[in-house]
């Protein structure tokens, strides 16, 4: 059944992004980037923790009957989702980001396949889907009022506070321009295959990606300097990438810059690219 194949590839991108290497700041099998509190076994607890809510965040997206009542289900099944992480990984924040929004995203999908088949979402270049989530998503819009009576801000509220950007919430509701504008052109143009396919497209989302984990970590001054140090790099040829990468990896340890934000829309292409897959094949 489709719906299984659609649960086990969201759950098979992430594993596929932490094996992903070499990822400058981030944890892979050769480095564990910028990060002193997590490794690849961290990711692989965190990831069998979540696999059964990502099932659970579609099949409400088949049964929802309204968008309200969808966006209360899934928020829900999320903070569920977060805890059990949190448990799997000892308090360590692995994939908070990424369980918000494959959340929203298979939520959607579900959503959009009581009336349709995955065939023409697929074809239809998954466009359907993005006003779907922004739809659904909208719950989250209060999530930046009355910030100044909370005693504990979290980092995206206080990087709201302090630079007013929205981070990941500003992504779903706004429909995910980042997936829209800017992955899935890449990954329909681009005919590179295999872990270069997807080292290329991090290099254009790091260039890009206004990464809230950069912020919080290393300022505008931290976020600017992966910015530009990954333009820079959009011009290596593929045989000196590898090598490119190893290096701006020890920079951002240095840094202490780790673009978790990143990491998540890389766990998303897999996911876009294996539904393609899933789209055509059961054509
Ligand atoms: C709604 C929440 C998920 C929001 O949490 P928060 O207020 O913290 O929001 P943000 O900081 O804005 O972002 C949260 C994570 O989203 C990822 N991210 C960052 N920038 C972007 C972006 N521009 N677009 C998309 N996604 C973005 C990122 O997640 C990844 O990085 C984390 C690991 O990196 P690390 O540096 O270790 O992170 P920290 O531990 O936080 O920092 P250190 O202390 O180590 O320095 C990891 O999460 C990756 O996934 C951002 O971190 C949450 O409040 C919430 O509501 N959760 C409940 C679940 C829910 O409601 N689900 C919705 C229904 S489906
Ligand atoms: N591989 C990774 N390293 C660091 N943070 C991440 N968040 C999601 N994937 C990550």
């Amino acid at each position: 059944m489709n719906e299984q194949r659609i649960a086990q590839a969201a759950v098979n991108s992430l594993h596929a992004e932490v094996l992903l290497a070499p990822k400058p700041g981030l944890v892979d099998p050769e480095s564990n980037g910028a990060h002193r509190d997590m490794d690849v076994t961290t990711f692989e607890a965190s990831i069998d923790a979540l696999a059964p809510y990502f099932t659970q965040y579609l099949h409400a997206g088949l049964a929802a009957k309204t968008v309200p009542q969808l966006y209360q289900t899934l928020r829900a099944i999320g903070i569920d989702a977060e805890n059990a992480m949190l448990t799997a990984t000892h308090g360590v924040n692995t994939h908070r980001g990424a369980n918000f929004s494959f959340g929203f995203l298979l939520g959607a999908l579900g959503w959009l396949l009581q009336q349709n088949t995955l065939q023409e979402v697929v074809a239809a270049e998954f466009a359907p889907l993005f006003p779907a989530v922004a739809q659904v998503a909208q719950g989250v819009a209060g999530d930046f009022r009355h910030l100044g009576d909370k005693a504990q801000l979290s980092h995206g509220e206080a990087l709201y506070v302090k630079h007013g950007v929205t981070g990941v919430r500003g992504e779903a509701l706004a429909g995910y321009p980042t997936i829209r504008e800017i992955m899935l052109p890449y990954l329909q143009k681009t005919t590179t295959q295999g872990d270069l396919r997807y080292l290329r497209l991090m290099v254009h989302l790091m260039a890009q990606v206004e990464d809230a984990n950069l912020l919080h970590r290393g300022g505008l001054a931290g976020l600017r300097f992966v910015q530009n140090a990954a333009k820079a790099l959009l011009y290596v040829s593929d045989m000196r990438l590898p090598n490119a990468l190893c290096t701006l990896n020890a920079e951002m340890i240095t840094l202490n810059l780790s673009p978790g934000g990143t990491a998540d829309y890389l766990s998303l292409a897999y996911f876009f690219d294996a539904l393609s897959l899933l789209g055509t094949r059961t054509a």
